[in-house]
């Protein structure tokens, strides 16, 4: 996930006695979780507009307008989906 202290300079995990202890299995796990995202999924816009990047107000840097995308599986997971319909 490259540099991870990079990632660090917008204080996601806070600071100090309280930071977050998650913090260690955080870094390991959201860029296998974003990649998977990508890798299994085709991801489109809901319509012509752009996505607004603009952050909104808070510590968290919420996105001023959230994220409305659709994805669908990629033609490489057809045999995964399908076992996992079977399976229900
Ligand atoms: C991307 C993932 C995560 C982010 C951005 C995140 C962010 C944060 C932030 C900002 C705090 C507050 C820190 C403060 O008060 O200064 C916090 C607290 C906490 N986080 Fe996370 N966290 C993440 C994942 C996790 C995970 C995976 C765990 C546990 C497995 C976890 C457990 C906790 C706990 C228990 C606290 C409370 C700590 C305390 O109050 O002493 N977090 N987290």
């Amino acid at each position: 996930m490259g540099n991870v202290n990079e990632g660090c300079r917008f204080i996601p995990f806070g600071m100090g006695r309280r930071q977050c202890p998650g913090s260690g299995l955080a870094n390991r796990v959201v860029g296998m979780a974003l990649a998977s995202l990508i890798q299994c999924f085709e991801w489109e816009r809901v319509g012509e507009e752009l996505v607004g990047l603009s952050e909104g107000k808070g510590l968290t840097m919420p996105k001023d307008d959230p994220l409305e995308a659709m994805c669908k599986p990629r033609q490489i997971m057809s045999h995964f989906v399908q076992t996992t319909i079977d399976v229900q």
